[in-house]
């Protein structure tokens, strides 16, 4: 019992012991020789220990009831920095605080030690994460499946304002938030082919001979709810060779060969693909997809059985959600599994394989929209591939009894796309085979049914239902922002923790002086700390009452990184035109990654770092505009910048920001948001009030009447002059040592394409640009609008998406979990 008390007490002085027996026992070091991993770990250990108690009773608990489990099926999840997350969950964050202070070490500094497992790209991963945190804290039974990628997202760097990739080696110094599980191991085919056969009681039967066997290691995460006693898990695969040598070849002298199969199984788990909203059709990226999806079905029916559970009920036990198409051929692998290997008929398989899944499209971007050609798909999995073809023979039959002599429907909604190479249509494969299919905001939801997925939505209207993103205040409001947080439970109390409508009590307080004041301190306090953070690392000193305009996510041509630096290039030629001219002084900071290949984001960046070069030297600003690029941006710089922010960017052209989440932690922290609707952008602005929303540029419908009757943008470049003289300062080169070429291609772009209707939008952003200086400039107003701001966002917590999933789609109840042992 002392011991046990000893490994799962919360006291300060326990916490202490247990750390330094973690340092002694664990990292074998003793203060004198031990550095900052060192503590990080012991105590990161210690963290674990209480983690532990919790997550054993929950899976006693589950296991005892054979509770009915949400198993979120996800490419990627982007967790950010365990320790501080933990330690807001377990409630123990202040007493572990002090307890390290007493022993002379800082916190905050352990925290920095600790590197994030980057394992997404961004908007979809981080969701996943939020998710799983809500899951834990509503009490809900879940599993995270993924893949335990060697190396997730790269490291950025600038170099002479490039953007440069590193490896991300976030394994290098161990990671104690896991515990490998190869008891649970299972095996995946690849390659191959098919037999059929007709067994001995005359069933007609396949078999799927692989040309090659992986193995497949599991690596569990324990994921704490808030302030409960629910820790369910994250399940991670990585690959194996199920030999690690082959000495036969090694005998023969081949030791290439011996080694072959190793490395190329582990190549599998080896790296995150770092496309955001573009799929590249890589064989490696299906067999990705394939080896998680599969491993995870296996592993779900071992479960199954575990609980004597029969197969016929797998959909009765587990809720599968298919986190964008990503892991959409888990449809045909649960009836390979379900017929291949457990000798169901079809129409039971296809019962079963319907009523598990459930679908979530996160964009509208047609290059987004997986399809894989049938050459490479069938030589990989040519199991899955007759599989295919048999349910899009019997889905077809039913679209043309629902719309008989519709040809072209039936082209149109088929599962193979006949042009070309000919190809699988992955979104079509996740419809045909899910009951429930949603998009992540009121309008995206919309535009789905009414374009990307028009004839399945007029095929199957019940299965379509919106559910709108959320995120956990727990990391991005009681973590990230402690100040912000215990100003607010000092007014209402902390059940908003976890009911966030309970916010909207913060109004009674919108016009209280004093109120107000502590407000902006505290927005101040963070803003100071981020200018700190960059006279450090980008040695730009910035003034921290300037206004903080930011734009952090990642880059794309449709999130217009590039439209605010036509704002940023706008004021720095009022300057030079009137270097007297009044002006309110602005921090630009930048954030975010491009993809490897995409040539156009990089420029932009490059483009960001060259502006910045002149304006923060130029005499004539004397330091009223400066620009930053915040490298490498992570969850764990984003937990900096969303307190820190007077004003969130958030200017996608309409109709292409799918949700956005961003958007909602920079509200949540008191920002404003200049921005168009779209996305969860147009909930905000209801939510918030239009009167506390700086709203520009064209509707959706407007951009579909521009682009269908031909937009010429450069007619906007010769009308308006400001637009002209931004543009012609780019071109000329001013802001790349007079080489004019250099920004040519983003020149020529948006004067002769222009897809993304930046000059359409040029005008009224930079009209609504000078209204959020005037009001900035009545600081009074400003905190109002702030306060009312987060006050209005309780609908936004990943805790209401959860409740809303739960009810409609995955049909799920909460478990109460004691500590028995
Ligand atoms: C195949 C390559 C690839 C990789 C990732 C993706 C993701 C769907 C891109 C993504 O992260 N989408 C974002 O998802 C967020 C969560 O729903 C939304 O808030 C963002 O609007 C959406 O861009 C598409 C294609």
């Amino acid at each position: 019992r002392c011991e046990l008390s000893n490994r799962t007490g919360m006291d300060s002085e326990t916490l202490k012991r247990a750390f330094l027996n973690n340092l002694f026992y664990v990292q074998g070091k003793f203060p004198a020789l031990a550095t900052t991993n060192d503590y990080y770990m012991a105590l990161a250990y210690t963290v674990r220990d209480r983690l532990l108690q919790r997550w054993i009773n929950t899976a006693a608990t589950y296991t005892e009831l054979g509770s009915r489990t949400v198993a979120y099926f996800s490419a990627e999840f982007l967790m950010g920095p365990h320790l501080g997350n933990n330690l807001i969950n377990l409630g123990i964050y202040d007493q572990v605080e002090q307890g390290m202070a007493e022993l002379g070490l800082s916190l905050d500094e352990l925290q920095e030690e600790e590197e994030e497992p980057g394992l997404g790209n961004g908007g979809l991963g981080r969701l996943a994460a939020c998710y799983l945190d809500s899951l834990a804290t509503l009490d809900i039974p879940s599993l995270g499946y993924g893949i335990r990628y060697e190396f997730g997202i790269f490291d950025q760097d600038i170099r002479d304002g490039w953007q440069v990739e590193r490896t991300d080696k976030w394994l290098s110094a161990g990671n104690p938030w896991e515990i490998a599980r190869p008891e649970w191991s299972v095996e995946i085919k690849l390659g191959g082919h098919t037999e059929h056969y007709t067994d001995d009681h005359g069933n007609y039967r396949s078999r799927w001979v692989p040309d090659q066997v992986v193995k497949g290691i599991p690596y569990d995460t324990p994921i704490l709810g808030y302030q409960t006693n629910t820790a369910n898990t994250l399940r991670l695969w990585t690959a194996e060779a199920p030999e690690s040598f082959d000495f036969r070849s090694f005998n023969s002298g081949d030791y290439l060969g011996a080694v072959y199969e190793k490395m190329i199984s582990e190549n599998i788990s080896k790296v995150l693909y770092p496309n955001d909203d573009s799929s590249q059709g890589k064989q490696l990226r299906l067999t990705q997809q394939f080896f998680f999806v599969s491993c995870s079905l296996q592993d779900m029916i071992r479960i199954l059985h575990g609980q004597n559970l029969p197969l016929e009920n797998f959909h009765k036990k587990f809720a599968v959600q298919l986190n964008d198409t990503h892991p959409a051929i888990s449809v045909v692998e649960l009836m390979r599994l379900l017929i291949d290997h457990h000798q169901m008929d079809w129409e039971q398989a296809w019962t079963i394989t319907h009523q598990t899944f459930a679908y979530t499209n996160h964009t509208l971007l047609p290059e987004a929209l997986e399809r894989w050609p049938i050459e490479l798909f069938g030589s990989l999995l040519p199991r899955h591939l007759e599989l295919i073809y048999e349910i899009n023979q019997r889905f077809l039959d039913e679209v043309r009894i629902k719309f008989p002599d519709d040809e072209e429907r039936m082209i149109r909604m088929s599962l193979i796309d006949e042009s070309g190479e000919r190809y699988v249509r992955m979104a079509h494969l996740a419809c045909v085979g899910s009951h429930a299919i949603n998009g992540v905001a009121a309008l995206h939801t919309e535009l789905l049914q009414k374009d990307v997925l028009r004839d399945f939505y007029e095929m199957y209207p019940h299965k379509f239902t919106n559910k709108t993103n959320g995120v956990t205040p727990r990391r991005f409001m009681v973590l990230s922002n402690s100040q912000l947080s215990k100003l607010i439970t000092s007014k209402i109390g902390d059940s908003w923790i976890k009911n966030l409508k309970e916010l909207q009590q913060l109004e009674q307080f919108v016009d209280d002086a004093g109120f107000q004041v502590e407000w902006r301190r505290i927005k101040q306090h963070s803003k100071t700390e981020l200018a700190t953070y960059i006279q450090n690392n980008n040695n730009i000193t910035v003034d921290p009452d300037s206004l903080f305009d930011i734009q952090a996510k990642r880059f794309h041509e449709y999130k217009r990184q590039h439209l605010s630096l036509l704002h940023i290039v706008t004021l720095y030629n009022r300057i030079k035109a009137n270097p007297d001219i009044e002006i309110t002084p602005r921090t630009f900071i930048f954030g975010g990654k491009a993809a490897p290949g995409y040539f156009m984001a990089k420029l932009i960046i490059k483009l960001i770092n060259s502006v910045g070069n002149v304006v923060n030297r130029d005499p004539d600003v004397r330091g009223r505009l400066k620009v930053v690029f915040l490298k490498d941006y992570n969850v764990k710089l984003a937990q900096r910048i969303y307190p820190a922010a007077d004003l969130s960017e958030q200017i996608s052209t309409a109709g292409k920001e799918a949700s956005g989440t961003g958007n909602m932690k920079f509200a949540l922290n008191g920002a404003l948001t200049i921005g168009t609707l779209d996305g969860a952008n147009v909930e905000i602005r209801e939510e918030v009030g239009e009167e506390n929303f700086f709203l520009f540029g064209l509707t959706t419908e407007e951009v579909y009447h521009k682009r269908a009757h031909g937009y010429r943008s450069r007619d906007y470049y010769h009308t308006n002059a400001e637009l002209k003289l931004a543009i012609d300062r780019i071109a000329s080169g001013f802001f790349s040592q007079g080489d004019a070429e250099l920004f040519r291609p983003l020149v020529d772009d948006l004067l002769n394409q222009d897809q993304y209707f930046l000059f359409a939008d040029y005008a009224s952003y930079i009209a609504c640009q000078d209204q959020v200086a005037a009001v900035y400039k009545d600081q009074t107003k400003w905190t109002r609008m702030s306060i009312l701001n987060a006050a209005r966002m309780g609908k936004f917590s990943s805790d209401r998406s959860i409740e809303d999933y739960c009810r409609d789609i995955w049909k799920v109840e909460p478990v109460n979990v004691e500590l028995r042992q």
